[in-house]
């Protein structure tokens, strides 16, 4: 089979992806001893992330060529609107806390600098850019979520649980499954320089994906608070 442009992404992320797994926030999802304050505040985060990340799959829509990628971005939205962030809304619900506060979660500095990264470089590039910045979101967090489901435990976890199989789950796999291929149609005979510039915006948001781990494990906010 020929090589294809995520595979050369693979090799180039490979290490900063692992690093996910050895994560203390990760493994303890992994092995259900992750602190219980530290997940609400990946949760209200990750919820406030979600809603821009889901501009993203809107702009790739609006910057669509054809009918065909304009439908899997809308497919992308849907899923993440719905599937992906009902996850979110029924773990609320565990905290108490109502989809309408979860919204009103004042984004962290990672947070702000990650989504202001995807945004910045999808509004200014064309739709490969758009590809680019949000396929480590997707694709890592089902690499992430089909390696934790290996542990023995992990996916019936009375808590945690939820949170593997959403993640391994077919319907995740399905939209991780859509950017990558998104990824190789647009890469598809684009010279090299364009191709460096991709891979820079997927090692970037790869990097982002580890800082916005360890701001959840640190519960980290702003450095002063106001
Ligand atoms: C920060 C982050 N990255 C990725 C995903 C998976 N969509 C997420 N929910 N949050």
């Amino acid at each position: 089979m020929t090589n294809v442009f995520t595979d050369r992404l693979w090799s180039k992320v490979e290490p900063i992806w692992t690093a996910y797994l050895e994560h203390p926030f990760v493994k303890g999802l992994g092995d259900g001893t992750l602190d219980k304050e530290k997940f609400k505040h990946w949760l209200k985060q990750d919820y406030v992330y979600l809603i821009e990340y889901s501009r993203l799959f809107a702009l790739g829509s609006a910057k669509a060529e054809d009918l065909e990628t304009m439908t899997t971005f809308a497919g992308l939205l849907h899923g993440t609107l719905h599937m992906e962030m009902d996850l979110h809304r029924q773990y609320a619900a565990k905290f108490n806390i109502t989809p309408e506060d979860l919204e009103k979660t004042y984004p962290a500095a990672t947070t702000t600098a990650y989504t202001s990264y995807m945004l910045n470089v999808s509004q200014r590039g064309g739709i490969e850019n758009v590809v680019a910045s949000v396929l480590a979101c997707a694709w890592s967090y089902n690499y992430i979520g089909k390696e934790l489901a290996k542990i023995p435990g992990a996916l019936e976890h009375e808590f945690y649980g939820d949170w593997v199989t959403t993640y391994s789950s077919e319907e995740f796999t399905a939209l991780a499954n859509d950017c990558i291929q998104l990824m190789n149609k647009m890469a598809d005979d684009m010279p090299e320089r364009d191709l460096a510039v991709l891979e820079d915006i997927v090692v970037k948001t790869s990097l982002y994906e580890y800082m916005f781990w360890d701001m959840a494990e640190n519960k980290e906010e702003w450095p002063i608070k106001l």
